[in-house]
């Protein structure tokens, strides 16, 4: 698993280790006793932004524009959950019962899709939307897939403003309701927000004002990306 990436993993101290939960600490196992040999070409290179933002600040709205403009794989944790939720899988009825409480998925069955989305991703410019959404997320991402991202997007944007957009979602998302939406806003202040001020104080992290049309604040997303052309074009 890109093995110039993999000192990273080692640099997760062993108390943050000792909180992880025991299947996740099972998957980072089994993916260090055979990284470089995982499925994941290791002379591959991605150049991975997380998008983080409250439930409806319009995460995938502005996805999938980065995508399409900068050629980007749009991965959305949730969207995979759900895929996942609707197979015969048998993390099924738990991710359904987590997702329906407005809660978080345990960090070992999000990050193995998010790991074979990568895999079979066609860009090496990947969008995670809507991962990491706990510090737990965080370390155990970081240890497993051996990578921080490169780039954090986060959208800021009041609650009022994000309720309103998800009450008008109408895709019959079973989370789109006021009870859930209340709880979602709470894990999101106490569980998301420490991932975007880790970062933040790592230096990755765009703010962008997430209010007025989707245009609007497309226009400041992509000043972000378009600065970073340069990089993207020379190592990508
Ligand atoms: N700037 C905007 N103004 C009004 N509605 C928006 C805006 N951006 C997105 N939406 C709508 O709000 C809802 C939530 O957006 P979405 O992209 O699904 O957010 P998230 O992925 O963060 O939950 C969707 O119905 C979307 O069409
Ligand atoms: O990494 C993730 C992403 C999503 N979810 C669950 O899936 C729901 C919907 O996530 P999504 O990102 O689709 O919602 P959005 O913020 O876009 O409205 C969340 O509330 C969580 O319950 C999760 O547990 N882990
Ligand atoms: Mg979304």
């Amino acid at each position: 698993m890109w093995r110039r990436f993999a000192h990273l993993s080692q640099s997760i101290s062993r108390t943050k280790l000792q909180s992880l939960d025991p299947t996740v600490l099972k998957l980072i196992n089994t993916f260090s006793s055979d990284a470089g040999n995982d499925g994941v070409a290791s002379s591959r290179k991605p150049f991975i932004s997380f998008v983080l933002g409250g439930p409806g600040s319009g995460k995938g709205t502005q996805c999938e524009k980065i995508a399409s403009i900068f050629s980007f794989a749009h991965l959305s944790a949730g969207e995979l959950l759900r895929e996942e939720m609707s197979s015969p899988s048998e993390n099924g009825e738990l991710i359904r019962n987590v997702i329906k409480e407005g809660k978080i998925v345990p960090s070992a069955i999000t990050i193995s899709l998010i790991k074979r989305a990568i895999n079979s991703a066609t860009s090496d410019k990947i969008l995670i939307d809507g991962f990491p959404r706990s510090e737990e997320n965080r370390i155990a991402f970081e240890k497993i897939i051996g990578v921080e991202p490169d780039l954090v997007i986060f959208f800021e944007c009041p609650e009022e403003e994000m309720v309103k957009r998800i009450l008008g979602r109408n895709l019959g998302r079973i989370d789109d309701n006021m009870e859930t939406i209340r709880k979602r806003l709470k894990v999101f202040e106490d569980l998301n927000m420490p991932v975007v001020e880790h970062y933040s104080s790592k230096g990755k992290v765009h703010k962008i004002t997430a209010t007025g049309t989707v245009d609007e604040i497309f226009e400041r997303v992509r000043q972000v990306f378009a600065s970073l052309r340069p990089k993207l074009c020379l190592e990508h």
